[in-house]
């Protein structure tokens, strides 16, 4: 278990991470999610020791992790993959790891060979790519066969096989009763892994509920209706009290009535449609929805 309490780091004028306050429970891939800026991987480093708050407190089941003296057996992390010691071989980089945690040597030889690394365990690190690098990074968090478990944007640089092993591997973690807690700015990387979801933007909670809560509570669904007579069809719809908007290929895209409403009212008004579609918004949309306000930088801003 994970807590944060009234968690809050400042740089300066910048404040990275706002007042957060709240918990990660065993047993479940927890999602983290915000734009680039959120203050997910200061967090993280706040979680683990390596960054100082500047009030509040973060907790690893109810003890500050710095406080751990062996403190891979109690939370294993994959910050940032590219922070390793490019001269050493993944055994060296590992054994030193152990050695260091009072983690048996057996248990580089295993995480190894969970990862994948076996083939490539004496190896300079620094030939890796970076998917191997994240496999190491990985690695190095399961070293110590912790029951809190960390990782920053642990997808980047992977290939479709590796993503799915990823996944599959955070879900089994969470099914052996461990807190799993994953990063990321993408929905599409946490809606097929993460049974709960945490989301920040510019430091502060946004939402905190199971991926079913926000899946129930964000999508909105819209209609796509085409028709040779849209300008009538979109007054008929209007005075129903419904959005209208134009959208490609002269088709009309309509909130807040039925596919079934739209036919009816169509046909009641003698108008022939060639297309009526529901589409329910991804998960992504519902996710830029509601971190919308919070984007740090957005795409061709100061070019208007
Ligand atoms: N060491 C630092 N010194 C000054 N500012 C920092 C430092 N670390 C982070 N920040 C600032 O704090 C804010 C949060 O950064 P952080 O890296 O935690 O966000 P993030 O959600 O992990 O973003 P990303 O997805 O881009 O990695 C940003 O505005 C960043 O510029």
């Amino acid at each position: 278990m994970i807590e944060l309490t009234a968690l809050t780091k400042r740089y300066g004028r910048t404040t990275a991470v706002d007042d957060l306050t709240l918990s990660v429970r065993p047993g479940h891939v927890t999602g983290f999610l915000g734009p680039n800026g959120a203050g997910k991987s200061t967090t993280l480093r706040m979680i683990i020791g390596l960054t100082v708050p500047t009030s509040g407190t973060a907790t690893v089941d109810g003890v500050p992790f710095r406080a751990r003296p062996r403190g891979l057996r109690h939370a294993g992390a994959l910050l940032d993959a590219g922070d390793v010691h490019g001269g050493r071989s993944a055994v060296a980089h590992l054994s030193a790891l152990a050695r260091s945690n009072g983690i048996p040597r057996s248990r580089v030889e295993e995480v190894l060979r969970e990862v994948g690394l076996s083939a490539a365990a004496r190896r300079r690190i620094g030939g890796f790519s970076l998917g191997m690098r994240q496999r190491l990074g990985i690695a190095a968090a399961l070293l110590g066969d912790p029951p809190v478990l960390l990782f920053d944007e642990p997808f980047n640089g992977l290939d479709p096989e590796g993503v799915r092993w990823v996944r599959d591997l955070f879900r089994r973690l969470a099914g052996e009763g461990r807190t799993v807690f994953v990063s990321s700015h993408l929905m599409s990387e946490m809606e097929h892994c993460a049974d709960r979801l945490v989301v920040i933007g510019r430091g502060r909670l946004i939402a905190e509920q199971s991926l079913a809560e926000f899946a129930a509570g964000s999508t909105r669904a819209s209609v796509t209706v085409r028709t040779p007579h849209a300008a009538r069809l979109a007054a008929v719809l209007a005075a129903e009290g419904a959005d209208v908007r134009p959208a490609a290929a002269g088709a009309l895209v309509v909130t807040g009535l039925t596919a079934a409403r739209v036919g009816d009212l169509a046909l009641a008004h003698g108008i022939g449609l060639h297309e009526l579609t529901t589409r329910t918004a991804s998960l992504e949309e519902a996710f830029m929805e509601l971190t919308a306000d919070s984007v740090e930088y957005l795409a061709g801003e100061g070019t208007r």
